[in-house]
């Protein structure tokens, strides 16, 4: 059994959006397909893997170094024997030989993405949706039959007035969701403010608002927002300042007793944990919002989860950032609190299996084998091209 080639390609995913920080006019993503010599129906077995959102393709990273990296490994080396199957702790070693500790950034968007494949292809070989595989592997042997779902959205957009806002907030609701999110920080206080309102005013209840200022805010800023949030009583304010700034963290906690969200913008486990000893998170409260393909994958993930549970945090409090199936799998394999989802945006990568429709907030996953890719459609219509053109 071995890996007979790793395909990446980068794919845009650009659009007009804006969050306080950035533009997505030039936003790009890399696409993998790890090639296996495992026949499943008749055709070698692909695991796909894609880098989530918000941190642009790495597919020169994974040209320059990653690839080889596995490609020239001894296949027998990447083998788990008891399992009858690849080993993505070992594919993940031969990822990451030569490589210093520290250094976190966008090495660990590539090795994340290719980590995705890995455990797609994994899946796929055992013949069995990934959610079920980790929750047998890793868990009780129970996974979650379906997971709590957020419509993430409410970006800034050229000419998109509060109405257009309202639409787009009453449609998610609509289509089965409960919580709504929306960004905030890039224009004043006042206009997100009746920003905030005019989106209250269709979801009826702060309970069912979260608010993202995407990292733009400084310390006087942040707490000038918190201020003014508290009164809605907010479902989270996510992100208010730089995401490696623990103090500015701690600091916001003595000035805004709701739930706070952060950590889509860490890469490691090592930077989990800084977070957590030092960016004065609460447990009781709080949520993390980690991203595997965007901080070296699920091989790494397991270890963000064992320093969450030396340090007090329940699995439950993680609801992933990226909207993507893979962290789908994870929360409901691995018992996370739940999962981003973008119904809308970044298409054809935001949302889940066609056809699998949300209801009161919770989404259930496709039992098919692997992270579910090929149960939806036009996502893996891109991905076979590259995986089998
Ligand atoms: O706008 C973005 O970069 C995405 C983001 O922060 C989120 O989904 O929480
Ligand atoms: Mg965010």
């Amino acid at each position: 059994m071995r890996i007979v080639d790793i395909r990446e390609k980068t794919v845009s995913i650009a659009s007009p959006i804006a969050n306080a920080y950035i533009d997505f006019s030039k936003m790009t993503c890399s696409v993998v397909a790890v090639i296996t010599d495992v026949i499943r129906d008749g055709k070698p077995v692909i695991g796909y893997g894609f880098n989530s959102n918000g941190r642009y393709g790495q597919g020169a990273l994974m040209r320059d170094r990653f690839i080889d990296r596995v490609l020239e490994a001894d296949p027998a080396s990447l083998v788990d024997e008891a399992n009858d199957n690849l080993d993505p702790f070992a594919i993940w070693k031969a990822l990451m030989s030569n490589e210093k500790p520290g250094g976190h950034g966008e090495r660990s968007v590539a090795v994340g993405t290719i980590d995705m494949a890995v455990w797609d292809a994994v899946a796929k070989i055992a013949g069995k949706p990934l959610y079920r595989l980790l929750a047998e592997r890793y868990r009780d042997g129970q996974a979650d039959d379906k997971v709590w779902v957020y419509a993430a959205g409410g970006y800034y957009y050229p000419g998109k007035g509060n109405e257009k806002l309202q639409d787009e907030m009453r449609s998610y609701l609509d289509r089965g969701y409960d919580v709504v999110k929306m960004k905030i920080g890039a224009t004043s206080l006042d206009e997100d403010l009746r920003r905030i309102e005019a989106v209250l005013e269709v979801v009826g209840d702060g309970r069912r608002l979260a608010v993202d200022a995407n990292g733009r805010f400084d310390l006087k800023t942040a707490i000038a927002y918190a201020r003014a949030l508290k009164p809605y009583d907010l479902f989270w304010y996510e992100e208010a300042g730089d995401p490696l700034d623990y103090a500015l963290q701690a600091e916001l906690a003595e000035h805004y007793d709701g739930p706070m969200a952060t950590g889509e913008n860490l890469f490691s486990h090592q930077d989990a944990r800084n977070l957590l000893r030092h960016g004065g998170m609460r447990p009781d409260r709080d949520y993390l919002q980690f991203d595997c393909a965007l901080s070296y994958g699920l091989v790494e993930y397991m270890k963000t989860l064992e320093v969450m549970e030396e340090l007090g945090w329940s699995s439950r409090r993680v609801v992933p950032h990226g909207g993507h199936q893979m962290s789908l799998n994870i929360a409901a394999g691995l018992k996370l609190g739940g999962n981003e989802s973008y119904p809308d945006v970044f298409q054809p990568f935001g949302g889940f299996a066609d056809g699998i429709a949300v209801e009161n907030g919770f989404v259930a996953l496709p039992d098919i084998p692997g992270v579910g890719f090929e149960a939806k459609s036009k996502l893996y219509a891109l991905m076979r091209e590259l995986g089998e053109g």
